[in-house]
């Protein structure tokens, strides 16, 4: 039984661990301009709409959903490539959100990203090893007759021949390049490492080795991952957490075993009929595909109340009017759905109606008192909505 199936309203979680980063109520909006003289801004792309997570220290938290549902902006924002638009970046308990020039600079070597593809991140006219040591001269990381010594130890840790400091990267594989970048990361020594499709570049044998590599650093180094990727067989593998990302917005996420055995929100159920099921192809059997329709509607205009309410079947009234709450079901595991509940068991009436104060249809309901929406926030609370008995949990 799920976690989620077992929880009593007043459960209690234990401690948690350590936390490396929270981010709390991130917006990514980039502003559109027209096409006129002084091109005013028009509209606004809402790529990331107020995301709230966390990453424990050592741990990973995967970011999975379709093409353009706003994974990279959101790890962008985390590394501070991009400034948000509001909310938080807590890093090890410091709000990096706002940061700008010298201030972000230690920063920086705390958090580092590996990118999707290394042909196209590495510079091609520069030596392997002036790449990688490129960091360490910047924040004059060891004297200057040490950073050769350095590069080699780098490029012997990432299972590369340190004598091969002086080709250029366009002399190794793509699996080796990908090491180069992943080298290139590891240089200042960091604690967070976002990996935006760090493997989907790469060929099939490939991929094992790379994401083999990336977690004997982890265990090596302590390192914690904000992991970017669409391939849910490959997140299942590395991250022991997972969010799931639906224009913009989080609409699941819990621990590895409440999103890929216990899925609650439809989205994430479709995404799961797509991969394939080893445990159910042994016993001769095929997992039911739900093929969603049509398109990712556009972050510019994304539809009124529940985002995914028009590629939805179970959508109802409700859905149109409020944005369902991202509402805590189990000790790790939060859904934003008006109707949550296991493939083909969701429930006939909102359950969220009542914490949100408004009838079944979305229009206040002058009797009901709404509530203080369990979990709401970057972590899990300690209590949460017992969906088994449809009532809120208490301390
Ligand atoms: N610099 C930008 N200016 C305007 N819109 C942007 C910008 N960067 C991203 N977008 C838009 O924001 C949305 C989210 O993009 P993002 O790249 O974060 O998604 P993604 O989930 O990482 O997709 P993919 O897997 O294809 O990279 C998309 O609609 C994209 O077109």
């Amino acid at each position: 039984m799920s976690d989620t199936t077992t929880a009593t309203a007043a459960s209690v979680a234990p401690a948690s661990t350590e936390t490396v980063l929270s981010v709390e109520n991130l917006k990514m909006h980039f502003p559109v301009k027209g096409s006129g003289v002084i091109r005013r801004t028009v509209g606004h792309v809402k790529a990331v709409d107020g995301v709230s997570f966390e990453v424990a220290k050592g741990s990973a938290l995967g970011l999975v959903g379709e093409s353009g549902c706003g994974k990279s902006t959101t790890g962008r924002m985390v590394t501070r490539l991009y400034k948000p638009t509001e909310g938080k970046i807590n890093f090890e308990g410091t709000d990096i959100a706002d940061y700008s020039g010298r201030k972000l600079q230690p920063m920086r070597r705390e958090i580092q990203m590996i990118f999707q593809d290394p042909s196209t991140s590495l510079n091609p006219r520069h030596t392997v090893g002036s790449i990688i040591g490129a960091p360490l001269r910047i924040h004059n990381m060891v004297p200057k007759d040490k950073v050769l010594g350095r590069v080699q130890e780098l490029l012997e840790l990432v299972g590369l021949n340190p004598e091969h400091y002086n080709r250029y990267p366009h002399e190794f594989s793509g699996g080796q390049r990908q090491r180069i970048g992943i080298a290139r990361a590891m240089t200042l020594q960091p604690k967070l490492l976002v990996a935006d499709e760090p493997v989907s570049a790469l060929d099939v044998s490939i991929q094992a080795q790379v994401i083999n590599l990336l977690q004997d650093l982890q265990r090596e180094f302590d390192i914690s991952y904000l992991f970017i990727a669409h391939d849910l067989a490959i997140v299942r593998h590395f991250c022991p957490e997972v969010a799931v990302m639906y224009l913009g917005k989080i609409v699941e996420i819990g621990d590895r075993r409440s999103i890929y055995e216990h899925a609650h929100h439809p989205y994430t159920q479709a995404l799961l009929s797509a991969v394939p099921d080893v445990k159910q192809a042994s016993i001769g059997g095929r997992r039911e595909r739900i093929r969603l329709e049509g398109d990712v509607p556009s972050p510019i205009n994304p539809p009124s109340g529940c985002h995914f309410r028009t590629r939805c079947s179970l959508a109802k009234d409700i859905c149109s009017v409020v944005e369902p709450p991202l509402l805590q079901i189990g000790k790790k595991h939060k859904v934003a759905c008006h109707f949550p509940g296991e493939l083909h068991q969701h429930p006939e009436k909102p359950v969220t109606a009542p914490l949100l104060g408004v009838d079944e249809f979305g229009a206040p309901d002058p009797g009901a008192s709404p509530a203080e929406i369990p979990g709401d926030g970057p972590g899990y609370a300690n209590t949460w909505y017992d969906l088994a008995n449809n009532s809120r949990g208490s301390v």
